[in-house]
């Protein structure tokens, strides 16, 4: 009872906060940049990556990686996203009949098989003992640190260190680790080959590589190029990329499709929109295409306002703090950023729990603060992949939303929000596919 009401339920913890002024002296403070106790949880399986460090590490790995999510790079990612999207949309196919599909395994696949594919440049296979063996490993890893985070008690090393959960922990992160390390030594020895050189006869043989380009190649050519970074560090990068790339979005997708389900108009116009770009052709979406889905990305926006994937952030505080509310937080003190409650503020955000992506139009964002919409946190230490995950998410919805019409079967007011890892319902979350048909043109 304890956990639930202090832990769990999110509506318990919905008072509005203060306003975004608050959120952007804290956020944006060149001191407080470090994380709370919790965070040290990810450590046994992240070490000290970028979502856990802190200090001249951090900076340094900051200004290291950033460019790895550069534009350029991310067009090249989109293929990966494509290719993964039509396995999604071939796997939901065989779902068009049933009167409710469980979506949380499909989306979590669709995550997971493209952030390994874009992080480590690893497809995993279905069929392949060890590509199983670390997705449960992942999934379990998960569910271990939500577990110790709600048994404060188990916060005591000493205690932790006796517990059963401590014992999984163990197994689960030699899983973990050997699997990033072989294709860390793998990918090290096909990177001092021909990663780039096309493959003779391919159907694009002027610039398609021979590999595609994974953020492990970026960090393996910025440690040949003398970067401060080795391999122990390239492998906290890696995990924590797939760590922070894969429940974020998969979570954010199901949310979405939820709302869209729940309100067709919304639903038609994006599939117009879509329809308006590719018309009946059969042919893959490109870049552009999706660049230019403007609606879709104003109903994501919309998506992430209500249900942002993270929907509480934490900071310790390394020096005293005067909010601009006149608040002083002193040193020393944990300050939880509530997202999801911030997002719901009606003097923001008049009649909060509805659905309208016209909030996200030019026009309706203008003049509104730029701390008053942080699903992907603000100031320097923001999400590095925010503009992969918002790739990634109009690919999935888009590639789904041209193939079928989307159902509802749980309602908004259903739901029963719970902070795990990352936000999610108290159920896996059903929607109902139906094979969409366009007319003809
Ligand atoms: C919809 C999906 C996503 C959401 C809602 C999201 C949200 C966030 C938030 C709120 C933070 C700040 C965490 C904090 O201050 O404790 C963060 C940090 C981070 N995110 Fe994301 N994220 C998403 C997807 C991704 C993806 C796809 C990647 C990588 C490919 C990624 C990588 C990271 C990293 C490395 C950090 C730490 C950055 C730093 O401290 O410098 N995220 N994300």
């Amino acid at each position: 009872k304890w956990r639930q009401e202090n832990l769990e339920y999110i509506e318990l913890i919905n008072k509005i906060p203060g306003p975004p002024t608050d959120f952007l002296i804290l956020l944006s403070s060149k001191n407080n940049l470090k994380k709370s106790k919790v965070y040290e949880f990810l450590q046994v399986w992240l070490g000290t990556g970028l979502l856990t460090s802190k200090g001249a590490k951090w900076h340094y790995r900051r200004k290291l990686l950033t460019p790895a999510f550069h534009f350029g790079i991310l067009q090249q990612f989109s293929k990966v996203m494509f290719d993964e999207a039509d396995v999604l949309v071939s796997k939901l196919e065989k779902e068009c009949h049933k009167a409710m599909t469980s979506i949380e395994l499909f989306l979590g696949d669709f995550t997971l098989r493209t952030i390994c594919e874009t992080a480590m440049g690893t497809r995993l296979q279905k069929n392949d003992e060890r590509s199983k063996e670390y997705i449960t490993a992942i999934y379990k890893m998960g569910q271990v640190i939500v577990d110790r985070i709600k048994r404060p008690w188990l916060f005591i090393e000493f205690l932790y260190y006796f517990s059963e959960l401590r014992r999984q922990e163990n197994k689960l992160i030699q899983i973990l680790h050997s699997f990033t390390i072989d294709v860390i030594e793998k990918r090290k020895l096909d990177f001092n080959k021909d990663v780039y050189i096309q493959p003779k006869g391919s159907k694009s043989e002027s610039k398609e590589p021979k590999k595609r380009l994974a953020l492990l190649d970026l960090l393996l050519n910025f440690k040949n190029q003398g970067a401060d970074i080795g391999d122990e560090g390239i492998r906290e990068e890696v995990d924590t990329f797939t760590f922070e790339g894969h429940e974020t979005t998969s979570t954010s997708i199901q949310f979405a499709l939820l709302l869209l389900a729940n309100n067709p108009n919304i639903q038609e116009k994006v599939a117009e929109e879509i329809h308006s770009l590719v018309g009946n052709s059969n042919r893959q979406f490109t870049y552009s295409d999706i660049q230019e889905m403007r609606y879709l990305e104003m109903t994501i926006k919309e998506s992430l306002r209500l249900f942002p994937g993270v929907p509480i952030i934490a900071r310790m505080l390394t020096s005293d703090l005067m909010t601009a509310s006149k608040y002083f937080i002193p040193k020393d003190t944990v300050v939880h950023v509530q997202i999801y409650a911030l997002h719901r503020n009606p003097i923001i955000y008049p009649d909060p729990e509805k659905f309208d992506p016209e909030r996200f139009s030019p026009e309706n964002s203008r003049g509104r603060h730029p701390f008053a919409y942080i699903p992907f946190s603000a100031g320097p230490r923001n999400c590095i992949g925010q503009r992969f995950a918002m790739l990634e998410l109009k690919i999935a919805i888009a590639s789904i939303l041209r193939n079928f019409r989307v159902l509802p079967v749980d309602t908004p007011s259903d739901l029963k929000l719970m902070m795990h890892l990352v936000l999610k319902n108290s159920k896996p979350l059903s929607v109902q596919f139906r094979k969409r048909i366009y007319p003809q043109l």
